[in-house]
């Protein structure tokens, strides 16, 4: 039985001298590169496009009637005759029986008949949690075993319902009578139907559809179809087809590399930094070595300091450990440590911040106008900025000044602890899904769990506050006082964060507070975090009458790792006083009068009384 192959299909399509130049979208605009690696959901034609051969024609060839139905195909997926027309026509000439029909798979098994590179696409996008559908306007029947084959369930499969015939003797089924025309893929307009049924049941933000034929076209070319069409033209090209994509590709193995590799690039290298750079380390190394989503190499922006007669820079990318910051913990061989910030983040798409907050400001100004405009963001730096205006997230100064998406990354993350690969947890607070699904990828290990939260600014301020009441924490610590009163004082600093986060940010949620970034984060630090051991410092040094600052104790205790909490309590008490709330938060107004020498440390046990003494000094 002769089968048309695939240049065969070609040399058909393609004999008629094209009337115009055929247009150059093979290589995709920015805007289109962003969205294909943003889709949440992809939906793909199967006849030509998952499939070498159109199943129809294949299965009427394999019945000796190939000729007559395989002109019909073309007609209908070069727009010429309606799709239920020639659906209606090609089945009374296929006219089969069950049993061909099965005789039919059996003899071409889906193996044989997939388009190259097909298969590792629909990987590549299950592996980065893209729903993957089968859309097509051919039969259920000739497409459940290619969806079977490529993993895809067959809830994610529309296409049409033969309908047969059954022997009113045997029950029996005999033969085909036409098909359901009820089936959205049955009619004209189909397919954008079936992907607006999709955004009803599913909240994608982004959805991607790929073919061959005017019928995928047209799901771009309706409101409420897919925001990108990507026309594939492996197997036949059709000109309308090819000039009406936003990408065409010849070849799937493009869509698969525009996928790949997302390069990373860390900014910051203090023990936090490193400790998260060892997670992120570690699973670009993995993606490398299977999905490819992540560039195995990681450059990392370290502030650059001299270590004896050395460059910190040149130890870490020997010794794959920060000595000065985070020693004992090697940080993976694949962390490439860079003194310069522009050329750190030169090609990368993925930029995680994690750097004392008083930095950010003005790193976030070097790097204006210098990353890409399709990068995406993840802040791990506890803090925020006061303007006259307001504070400002470190999220939003990223967001702001480099004008892309960013994410949050909070949680209960003592730097030491997850170095040494203790259990801990952390959450990632996002605004675009996609880009909390892929913060996720980038930083899960088996002993780093993380929880999305679509509430940035919650787990951002949970994160920045909590430096607060660690001071506090502190100071209960310095004075010897038990249990009952650090659990009091951390309960009231609890409720001071949520309240004031969700006062300044009325979209705040309160379950955030109960994720790691909020109570989780709070235990940890007011246990074992530095502005603790600092505060506790603090005290004792007071109590044995040489008082010393904070920024002597940093100094002292902290071989150059950096405080957040006092500046942030200064930050935080400005909004306080220029707004007028300082009596509603007496937890806080007590720290930082006892951190700027107003109050003795003793005060935080009085705390609801010495907040008021305080405030008029
Ligand atoms: N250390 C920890 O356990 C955790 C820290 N964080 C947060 O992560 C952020 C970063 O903290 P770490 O990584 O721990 O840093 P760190 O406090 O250990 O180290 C300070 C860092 O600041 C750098 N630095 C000093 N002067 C600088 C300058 N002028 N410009 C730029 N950088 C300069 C130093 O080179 C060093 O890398 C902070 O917001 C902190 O609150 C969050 C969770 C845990
Ligand atoms: O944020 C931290 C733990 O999650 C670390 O807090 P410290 O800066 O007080 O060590």
């Amino acid at each position: 039985m002769p089968i048309r192959i695939v240049a065969d299909l070609r040399d058909q399509v393609q004999a008629p001298a094209l009337s115009k130049p055929p247009k150059d979208n093979t290589a995709p605009e920015r805007a289109v590169l962003a969205q294909w690696r943003e889709a949440q959901a992809v939906c793909f034609d199967v006849d030509c496009t998952v499939t070498q051969q159109d199943s129809l024609d294949l299965l009427a060839e394999f019945l000796g009637r190939g000729d007559q139905v395989a002109h019909l195909t073309d007609k209908a997926m070069n727009g010429e005759v309606s799709l239920e027309e020639a659906l209606r026509d090609r089945l009374r000439i296929i006219d089969c029986t069950p049993e061909e029909l099965t005789s039919f798979i059996q003899a071409y098994p889906p193996t044989t008949r997939l388009t190259k590179g097909v298969s590792k696409l629909i990987s590549a996008l299950q592996a980065r949690g893209k729903a993957v559908y089968l859309i097509s306007g051919g039969f259920r029947e000739l497409i459940l075993p290619f969806a079977r084959e490529l993993g895809i369930p067959p809830t994610n499969v529309f296409a049409n319902r033969i309908n047969w015939q059954v022997d009113d003797e045997t029950g029996l089924v005999t033969r085909m009578v036409g098909f359901d025309e009820r089936e959205l893929t049955s009619k004209q307009g189909g397919k954008p139907a079936a992907i607006a049924q999709l955004r009803e049941m599913y909240p994608y933000e982004t959805i991607a559809m790929i073919g061959d034929g005017i019928t995928d076209l047209e799901a771009v070319e309706i409101t409420g179809g897919a925001d990108i069409f990507i026309g594939y033209g492996g197997v036949v090209v059709r000109d309308a087809v090819r000039d009406g994509a936003d990408w065409f590709v010849n070849d799937f193995e493009d869509l698969s590399q525009a996928l790949e590799r997302h390069q990373v690039a860390f900014i910051g290298s203090g023990a936090w930094a490193c400790a998260a750079a060892k997670l992120v380390a570690r699973n670009c190394q993995l993606s490398s070595e299977s999905t490819g989503e992540f560039e195995k190499a990681v450059r990392m922006w370290v502030y650059e300091e001299q270590i004896g007669d050395r460059k910190l820079t040149d130890i870490i990318n020997e010794r794959h450990e920060n000595v000065k910051y985070l020693p004992g913990v090697n940080i993976g061989d694949n962390i490439v440590a860079c003194p310069d910030l522009l050329e750190t983040v030169q090609g990368a798409d993925v930029l995680v911040f994690c750097t004392p907050h008083q930095f950010t400001r003005d790193i976030c100004r070097q790097l204006r106008g210098n990353v890409n405009l399709d990068a995406v963001a993840i802040s791990l730096t506890k803090g925020m900025r006061v303007r006259a205006e307001g504070p400002q997230l470190i999220s939003e100064m990223v967001r702001k000044n480099l004008n892309i998406d960013c994410s949050v990354l909070m949680g209960a993350n003592i730097a030491k602890d997850i170095g040494n690969e203790e259990l801990s947890e952390a959450t990632i607070g996002y605004a675009v899904p996609a880009n909390g699904e892929l913060f996720k990828r980038l930083f899960e290990t088996p002993y780093f769990y993380v929880q999305l939260v679509p509430d940035i600014a919650g787990a951002e301020m949970a994160g920045t506050l909590k430096n607060i009441v660690a001071l506090a924490a502190g100071f209960v610590d310095g004075l010897q006082k038990g249990p009952n009163t650090k659990a009091a004082i951390m309960r009231a600093g609890l409720n001071e964060m949520r309240s004031l986060a969700e006062r300044i940010y009325p979209t705040v949620r309160d379950n955030t507070f109960f994720e790691s970034c909020g109570v989780a984060d709070l235990i940890a630090t007011c246990y074992g975090g530095r502005n603790r051991l600092v505060a506790e410092a603090y005290v004792h040094a007071y109590q044995s009458g040489s008082p010393k600052c904070f920024d002597i104790l940093e100094a002292e205790l902290l071989a150059g790792q950096k405080l957040q909490g006092v500046l942030t309590s200064d930050e935080v008490q400005s909004i306080l006083q220029v707004r007028g709330w300082e009596a509603d938060y007496p937890l806080f107004t007590a720290v930082n009068g006892i951190i700027n020498g107003l109050l003795p440390p003793t005060a935080i046990t009085e705390y609801k009384s010495a907040a008021i003494t305080s405030q008029w000094q």
